[in-house]
């Protein structure tokens, strides 16, 4: 155990221990040592007189699937595009792999490795499929304006290995036979693969996924999910998981964080997440039959205004403040 640890742990203990603890850590500790990919400590995000954050602090272990679930206006979105730089944060700190990153824009998180997927398809229809993966590599590119003009060999040697990794992503996510289709010919489901496929090919050190399942069927989800697995343990991809879907999140998730109010209710491994009593009270609901086998999802949404306040401080939490 690394010297940095805390003399008294939490009761609770979580299920990945970073290799060096952070000074915040999470109320649930792992037992696997890990090295720490991102941690955000007391972070806080407001807009305006509503606090969309509060005090947020969550480990992503490296290597890991850590997702992020909690009531619709919970949080989870916002917590991404804090990850990213996408939203001024009011308090906190957000370090990958040791380094704070908070005062850093987007752009320069993503060079870093920091990519994601959004809520909404981003695919260009009117580009082949090819095209589409290709577009997402080319930030790994380092060939200039000069060298596209003229087409230089450094040009010409770029796009190809750019072509080559972009096929082997398509590869990856099994539509590759699809390569030279326009991408708005592709079914939906197909589709959300294209991004998948785009985002892989842009080498992602942490990978930042909102709502990937949405709109999938069944059949698609489990796939999508024995997706993100393979992401994780073939390509060595962090993973955070925002999801509604509650198959999906206790099928592939390592570490569960569960958001209420913009406040942390909760965090532990599916096991512990499923046991948790605030969280079945104030989330995933006592009265489905289905669950954890079933969606969750219509609990997650009607769950909202049951959630309680995880201290007595929280009653302003993702409301108007
Ligand atoms: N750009 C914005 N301007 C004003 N308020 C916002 C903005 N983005 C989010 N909010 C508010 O912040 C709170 C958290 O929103 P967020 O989208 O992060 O929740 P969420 O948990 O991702 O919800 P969902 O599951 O519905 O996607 C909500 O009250 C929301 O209305």
């Amino acid at each position: 155990m690394s010297d940095v640890m805390p003399d008294a742990m939490p009761d609770a203990m979580p299920k990945v221990m970073p290799k060096v603890m952070p000074d915040v850590m999470p109320n649930v500790m792992p037992n696997v040592m890990t090295d720490v990919m991102l941690h955000c400590a007391d972070v806080g995000v407001r807009f305006g007189g509503v606090k969309a954050l509060d005090g947020v602090s969550c480990v992503l272990a490296e290597g890991q699937i850590t997702s992020v679930i909690g009531p619709n206006g919970a949080g989870k979105t916002t917590l991404l595009n804090a990850f990213t730089g996408m939203v001024p944060m009011t308090s906190g700190s957000i370090s990958l792999r040791g380094e704070r990153v908070d005062a850093q824009p987007p752009h320069v998180r993503a060079g870093k490795g920091i990519l994601r997927t959004f809520q909404n398809l981003e695919v260009f229809t009117n580009m082949t499929v090819l095209e589409n993966v290709m577009a997402g590599r080319h930030r790994k590119g380092a060939y200039g304006v000069l060298d596209a003009f003229f087409k230089t060999p450094r040009y010409h040697r770029e796009e190809r290995e750019c072509r080559e990794a972009a096929m082997r992503a398509l590869e990856f996510t099994g539509i590759a036979e699809m390569a030279s289709l326009p991408a708005g010919e592709l079914a939906y489901g197909n589709q959300r693969l294209l991004e998948m496929a785009r985002v892989i090919a842009a080498e992602p050190e942490l990978l930042l996924l909102d709502e990937p399942a949405a709109g999938l069927n069944m059949r698609e989800t489990r796939e999508l999910g024995t997706l993100i697995r393979r992401m994780r343990d073939e390509l060595g991809i962090t993973v955070a998981l925002v999801e509604h879907d509650m198959e999906l999140v206790m099928d592939v998730s390592d570490m569960i964080y569960v958001l209420c109010f913009g406040e942390l209710l909760a965090s532990g491994t599916p096991l512990e997440i499923q046991r948790n009593p605030a969280v079945i009270a104030a989330y995933l609901g006592t009265d489905d039959e289905d669950y954890p086998d079933g969606d969750a999802d219509d609990d997650a949404d009607d769950g909202a205004d049951d959630c309680p306040a995880p201290d007595d401080s929280a009653e302003e939490t993702g409301r108007e403040a």
